[in-house]
């Protein structure tokens, strides 16, 4: 389990991470979703003792990372892929890795072929290396002590859609065993798809918190219409909040009944009504981490903001 209690860092006068406090569950995926800059590595180093906090603490398993016995075997880190070291093949590096955790050489075989990286990937030079390699190459590595926690910083970025469906593939059943897995994204349909547990960020602040069910249900209704205008006006005067969508759509935090009898009452022309399950994870993920400035409970959606629920 990973708890990250009232998380705080501040660089000189800027806040990166400010009072920052949610769990993972041993057995799930958690999705840690934010824009660029919004604080998701910071969280993530703390996490794995590379960068101190200001404030506030953060545990797997009940113990910080740097007084774990042996921190590579209870938990796998990729927080940059890139960050290799370009001269080493994938197995040299990966053997370091099997000498320095103290583990028998054939691990290292076993981890290269969980990873899908071939004998003639293995023995090239990391430099020589796609990003996506690169991302199965740390993979690998995070893999290689057979931790119970896995915490990976954008592991998809530069994946493939078949590396991507891969990848959910292997972190899905890490989990179903057991594991504990913190992965981040700036783009929420990378991981919406594997998380079981959403925890949004903006501007160092928690956004929203909850299990994804919880929060694609409260996700409101998906209305299009032949002329959305007249029929937005007429639900915003009844109360409803609305929030359009990029596609000339709009989401609207009341029941399908509702918006029927409301276009009904205006002869709107209803093109498609439906509960807005991913599409409404994508609004409220648009506008929570745009606008986020104030800190919700967890299983919460910030109450002062206006989003689609
Ligand atoms: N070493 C540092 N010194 C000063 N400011 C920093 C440092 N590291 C991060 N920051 C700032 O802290 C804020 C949060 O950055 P962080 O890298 O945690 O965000 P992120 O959500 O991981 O974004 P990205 O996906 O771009 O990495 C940013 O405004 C960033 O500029």
């Amino acid at each position: 389990m990973i708890e990250i209690e009232n998380l705080t860092k501040r660089y000189g006068t800027q806040t990166a991470v400010a009072d920052v406090s949610f769990r993972c569950e041993t057995g799930t995926v958690t999705g840690f979703l934010g824009p660029n800059g919004a604080g998701k590595s910071t969280t993530m180093r703390i996490l794995c003792g590379l960068t101190p906090a200001t404030g506030g603490r953060a545990l797997i398993d009940g113990t910080p990372y740097r007084n774990l016995p042996n921190p590579g075997r209870a938990v796998g880190v990729l927080l940059d892929a890139s960050a290799q070291h370009a001269g080493r093949t994938g197995r040299e590096v990966l053997t370091l890795g099997t000498m320095v955790l103290g583990l028998p050489r054939e691990r290292v075989t076993q981890v290269l072929d969980l990873v899908g990286l071939d004998k003639k990937a293995a023995d090239k030079r990391v430099g020589n290396y796609s990003l996506g390699m690169r991302q199965r190459l740390g993979l690998a590595h995070a893999l290689l002590g057979n931790p119970s926690t896995l915490v990976l910083d954008e592991p998809a970025n530069g994946l493939d859609p078949e590396g991507i469906f891969w990848m959910r593939g292997l972190l899905r059943e890490f989990a179903d065993r057991g594991g504990t897995v913190l992965l981040s994204s700036h783009l929420l349909h990378e991981i919406e798809a594997v998380a079981d547990h959403l925890v949004m960020i903006g501007n160092g602040r928690i956004a929203a918190d909850g299990s994804k069910q919880e929060l694609l249900a409260g996700a409101g209704t998906l209305v299009r219409a032949l002329e959305p205008e007249p029929l937005a006006d007429a639900l915003r005067r009844a109360g409803v909040t609305i929030t359009p969508t990029a596609d000339g759509a709009f989401l609207a935090d009341a029941e399908a009944l509702v918006i029927g009898r409301a276009a009904a009452a205006i002869g709107a022309v209803l093109t498609e009504l439906r509960a807005a399950d991913g599409a409404g994870l994508e609004a409220l993920f648009l506008q929570l981490t745009a606008t986020a400035s104030t800190s919700a409970p967890a299983g919460a959606i910030n109450p002062s903001m206006e989003v689609a629920r």
